[in-house]
C-alpha cells in the first residue's frame, strides 16, 4: 500500500457511459440503435450526428467486469490512498443504473455482480493483502420524496427520528447525523448488510421498468486503516467511497408515474434539476453553488467541486424509442465532466487524536442526552445548538439569496412592464394611425376612381362623337369614291371613244394622204417619166438627129447628159424611200397608238379592280364602325351601371376587389 499523500493531475471529475442492449420491449417495438460507440472514449449519437466524448465509453457488449476493471479499481485504489471518492450512476429508468452499482447481490463473483459488491469483496481482499489492521464501516442512506432514510435502520424513520446534515467545520467534509453505520469484518457480511438494506429501498413500476428505483440510494463504505511509521506514533488513514444510484432521469409523462406517483417522479426531477444545476454552476465558476436547494446537493456537496475524487457514470439505452432521454443523458454527464475537484487526501489521525476525536463525539452525545432528559427548554447541547445556529444561518443565507433573486426578477418584471405599457401605448398610437390612414386612402381612392369614372364617361363621349364624324367622313368618303368612279369610267369611255375615233380618223387621213402622196408621187413619177421616155425621145430623135453631131458634141456634153440622168433616177429612188419611211411611221404610230390603248385599257381595268377593292375595303370600315358603335354604346352602358355600383359599393369594398380595366391614356388614332 502507498503511503505517500498526493496531488493528483488527472482529470478530477471523470465522466463514463455505459450502454446497455435492446431490451425485450425495444426489440418487439423495433426501435432501431441509434447510438454508435465510435471508439473508447467517443459516441455517436447517430440521429442528430452529434459526437460526445467521455472518459470512457463501455458499449453494450461491456461486461460488469469490463467496467469495475476500467473505472472503479483506480478509485479504490484511490481511497486506500486516504482519498474520499464518489461515483454516481445517471440515466433515466431502466437504463441499467442499479444493474451497473448493484447488479447480482446474491453471489460473490457472477458475472452480472455490480460495482458495490466488487468493491465490498476487492476491498477485503486489499487490505487483507496489505496485512494492515483496519476497520471498515458502511451506510446505506434513502432520498425519497426530499426525506432521508436509514435503510440500516429503517425503524428510525418509522419513530420519527430525523437524519440531518451538517458541514463539518472541521474540514472532514458533511456529517450525516442521526444514521447506523456498521462495521463489517469482511466481504460477505458487507453484502448481507447490503441485501439487507436493498430490501427497504422505495421501488415502484413504471412503464419503463417494472422494478424502478423511486429513490436517490448512497451506499457509503468507510475505511481506517493503520499505517505504521517507524520511530513514530501509528497513524490511521481515513477514507470514504461513496456508490450513488440515482433515481431516473426520465421525464413523468414518458415514465409513466402513476397513481401518485407524479409528485415522486416530480422530486426526483426536482433534485436531480438542482444536480445539474450545481453542476452548471461549478462548470460556469459562479460564485454561488445552490448545494442548499435539494438534499441530494447538500449530501454530496463534498463530491460536486471538493474535495472528493468524483466520477458520473451515464447509463443509456440505444434504442430510438428513448431518443430524448439518451441525449439529455449524454448532455448532462458531458457537461459534468467539466467540473472541477480539488481532491485532497484526508490527514491520517493518530490513535490519540482519534480517542479524542471518538470522546468529544461521547461527550457531544452525553450532553444531548442530558438536555433532553431535563427537558429545561433547549433539549440539546450548545454545540448541537450551534449547529443547528449554523444550518439556520445559512438557510437564511439561502432564503436571501433567493429574496435577492425575487427582488431582481421583481424590478426585471417591472421594468418590463412599464416597456410593455410603453410599446402597447406605440402600438395603440400605431393602429390610431393606421385607422386614419387607411380612411384617408379609402375616401381618396374613391375620390379618384369617381373621378376616374367620369373622365371615362367623357372620353367614351368623345370617342363617340369622333366615332360619328369618322363615320360621316367615310361615308362622304364612300359617296366621293362612287362618283369618282362613275366619273372615270364614263370620262375614260369618253376618252376611248372620242381616241378610237381620232384613231380612225386620223387613220383615214393619214391613210388618205398617203394615198395621194402615193398617187402624187407615182403621177409625178409617171409624169417624169414620160417626160423622160419624151425627152429621151426627143433625144434619141435629136440623138439620131445630131448624131453626128453628137459625135462632134464634146465628151462632156455626154458626161453631162449621163449625169443628169443618173440624178433623175437617184431622185426617182429617194421619193420612192421617202414614201417608205412615211408608210413606216404611219404603221408605228398606228402601233404606238394601239399600245396606248392596250395601256388605257389595262389602266382602266386596273382601277374598276381598286375601285373594287376600296368599296370593300369601305364596307368592311362601315361594318367595324358599327360595330365599334354598338360596343361603345354597351361599354357606356356597362359604365355607367359599373359607375352606379361604383358609388354604392366604394364605402364598403376594399380597393383591390374594384375590377376596374386601366383607362388606355392614348386616344386612337384615327
Ligand atoms: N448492461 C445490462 N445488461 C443486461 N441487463 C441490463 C443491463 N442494464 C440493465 N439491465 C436490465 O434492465 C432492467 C432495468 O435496469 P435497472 O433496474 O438497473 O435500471 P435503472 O436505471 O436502475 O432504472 P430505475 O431508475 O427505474 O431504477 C433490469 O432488469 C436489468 O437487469
Amino acid at each position: 500500500m502507498h503511503s505517500t499523500f498526493t496531488m493528483t493531475r488527472e482529470p478530477t471529475f471523470k465522466s463514463y457511459c455505459v450502454c446497455r442492449g435492446r431490451n425485450e420491449h425495444e426489440l418487439s417495438a423495433e426501435s432501431p440503435i441509434i447510438v454508435e460507440p465510435c471508439n473508447q472514449t467517443d459516441i455517436l449519437l447517430t440521429t442528430t450526428n452529434k459526437l460526445f466524448s467521455f472518459d470512457r465509453v463501455f458499449d453494450q457488449h461491456a461486461t460488469q467486469e469490463n467496467v469495475y476493471d476500467e473505472v472503479v479499481q483506480p478509485i479504490l485504489d484511490q481511497v486506500l490512498e486516504g482519498f474520499n471518492c464518489t461515483i454516481f450512476a445517471y440515466g433515466q429508468t431502466g437504463s441499467g443504473k442499479t444493474y451497473t452499482m448493484e447488479g447480482n447481490l446474491e453471489e460473490r463473483h457472477t458475472r452480472d455482480a455490480g460495482i458495490i459488491p466488487r468493491v465490498i469483496t476487492n476491498l477485503f481482499d486489499m487490505l487483507e493483502a496489505n496485512h494492515s489492521e483496519y476497520s471498515v464501516k458502511v451506510s446505506l442512506l434513502e432520498l425519497y420524496n426530499e426525506e432521508l432514510r436509514d435503510l440500516l435502520n429503517p425503524t428510525n424513520h418509522q419513530q420519527g427520528r430525523q437524519i440531518k446534515i451538517f458541514e463539518d467545520k472541521l474540514g472532514s467534509g458533511v456529517i450525516v447525523q442521526g444514521i447506523d453505520e456498521r462495521f463489517i469484518q469482511n466481504a460477505q457480511e458487507g453484502l448481507n448488510v447490503l441485501r439487507a438494506g436493498i430490501k427497504y429501498r422505495s421501488i415502484g413500476t413504471t412503464k419503463c421498468n417494472d422494478k424502478s428505483s423511486r429513490s436517490h440510494c448512497v451506499f457509503s463504505l468507510i475505511s481506517h486503516i493503520r499505517e505504521s511509521v517507524p520511530g513514530k506514533e501509528d497513524v490511521f488513514r481515513i477514507a470514504k467511497l461513496n456508490l450513488v444510484d440515482l433515481a431516473g432521469s426520465e421525464n413523468i409523462n414518458r415514465s409513466g408515474a402513476e397513481f401518485g406517483r407524479a409528485r415522486e417522479a416530480g422530486m426526483i426531477n426536482q433534485s436531480l434539476l438542482t444536480l445539474g444545476r450545481v453542476i452548471n454552476h461549478l462548470v460556469e465558476h459562479s460564485p454561488h453553488i445552490p448545494y442548499r436547494e435539494s438534499k441530494l446537493t447538500r449530501l454530496l456537496k463534498d463530491s460536486l467541486g471538493g474535495k472528493t475524487r468524483t466520477c458520473i457514470i451515464a447509463t443509456i439505452s440505444i434504442a430510438k424509442m428513448n431518443q430524448e432521454e439518451i441525449t439529455s443523458t449524454l448532455d448532462y454527464a458531458n457537461r459534468a465532466k467539466n467540473i472541477r475537484n480539488r481532491p485532497e487526501a484526508n490527514q491520517p489521525t493518530n490513535r490519540n487524536i482519534h480517542i479524542r476525536d471518538l470522546e468529544m463525539k461521547i461527550e457531544q452525545l452525553k450532553s444531548d442526552l442530558q438536555a433532553s432528559y431535563e427537558k429545561n427548554g433547549v433539549y440539546m447541547t450548545q454545540k448541537s445548538f450551534d449547529a443547528i445556529k449554523e444550518e439556520n444561518q445559512h438557510l437564511k443565507d439561502a432564503v436571501k439569496d433567493r429574496q435577492d433573486r425575487l427582488d431582481k426578477a421583481k424590478h426585471d418584471l417591472t421594468h418590463t412592464e412599464v416597456k410593455w405599457r410603453e410599446v402597447t401605448t406605440k402600438i395603440d398610437s400605431v393602429i390610431l394611425d393606421c385607422d386614419r390612414k387607411v380612411d384617408m386612402i379609402r375616401i381618396q381612392e374613391q375620390q379618384a376612381r369617381t373621378q376616374q369614372a367620369d373622365d371615362l364617361l367623357d372620353y367614351f363621349g368623345k370617342f363617340e362623337s369622333d366615332l360619328k364624324s369618322i363615320h360621316k367622313e367615310v361615308e362622304i368618303i364612300g359617296k366621293r369614291y362612287d362618283q369618282l368612279y362613275q366619273h372615270h369610267i364614263q370620262d375614260d369611255q369618253c376618252q376611248m371613244e372620242s381616241l378610237e375615233l381620232d384613231m380612225d380618223r386620223w387613220n383615214h387621213n393619214v391613210q388618205m394622204s398617203m394615198d395621194q402622196q402615193i398617187q402624187q408621187l407615182t403621177d409625178q413619177n409617171r409624169k417624169q417619166r414620160d417626160e423622160l421616155e419624151k425627152e429621151k425621145k426627143r433625144h434619141t430623135e435629136t440623138w439620131e438627129k445630131l448624131q453626128q453631131m453628137i459625135s462632134e458634141v464634146s465628151q462632156s456634153q455626154k458626161e453631162s447628159l449621163e449625169a443628169t440622168t443618173a440624178t433623175l433616177g437617184a431622185s426617182l429612188v429617194n421619193d420612192i424611200d421617202l414614201l417608205e419611211n412615211v408608210k413606216t411611221d404611219a404603221s408605228t404610230v398606228r402601233n404606238k397608238q394601239a399600245s396606248y390603248l392596250k395601256e388605257r385599257k389595262n389602266k382602266i381595268a386596273f382601277m374598276e379592280n381598286q375601285i373594287r377593292e376600296d368599296q370593300d375595303h369601305c364596307k368592311k370600315i362601315l361594318s367595324k364602325i358599327s360595330l365599334m358603335d354598338n360596343l361603345s354604346k354597351s361599354q357606356q352602358l356597362i359604365l355607367q351601371t359599373q359607375a352606379q355600383q361604383k358609388d354604392e359599393g366604394l364605402r364598403k369594398r376594399p380597393l383591390a376587389e374594384l375590377e376596374i380595366e386601366p383607362i388606355p391614356r392614348k386616344r386612337p388614332q384615327r
